[in-house]
């Protein structure tokens, strides 16, 4: 299945499980990638038939915004569940980064896949 993706997409959320963390905003940093059937969108040259990313994009800002977790598995799993009734695809993977928390690591996350690719 052809596939649309979003890279590196910085968004600051209030996460984690600490007390010091439920009173700032740390970036996240998410990769996605989206299955979706490309062929109705390049013969019609039409929005109305891909997968928007930008659209995409946006809903995550807003999710990430509005939501608060301790957990990066709650965040993410809710996260995919939303994006799969709101767009309709298939199937998605993401993956989020949480930067610079775990000192002797550049970097922390997780990596889910869910829907039928
Ligand atoms: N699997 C996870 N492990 C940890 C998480 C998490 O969300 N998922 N979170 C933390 C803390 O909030 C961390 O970001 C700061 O040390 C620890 N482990």
């Amino acid at each position: 299945m052809d596939k649309v993706f979003i890279k590196e997409l910085k968004v600051d959320a209030v996460i984690g499980v600490y007390d010091w963390e439920k009173q700032v905003r740390q970036p996240l940093v998410f990769d996605l990638e989206m299955a979706w059937d490309i062929r109705v969108a390049a013969q019609t040259d039409d929005l109305m038939h891909a997968l928007d990313y930008q659209a995409v994009t946006e809903y995550i800002e807003r999710f990430v915004r509005e939501q608060h977790f301790q957990l990066l598995e709650s965040l993410l799993e809710r996260l995919a569940d939303g994006l799969l009734k709101e767009f309709g695809m298939p199937w998605l993977s993401i993956r989020v980064e949480k930067p610079a928390v775990v000192p002797q690591a550049r970097a922390v996350g997780l990596f889910i896949e869910r829907g039928i690719d």
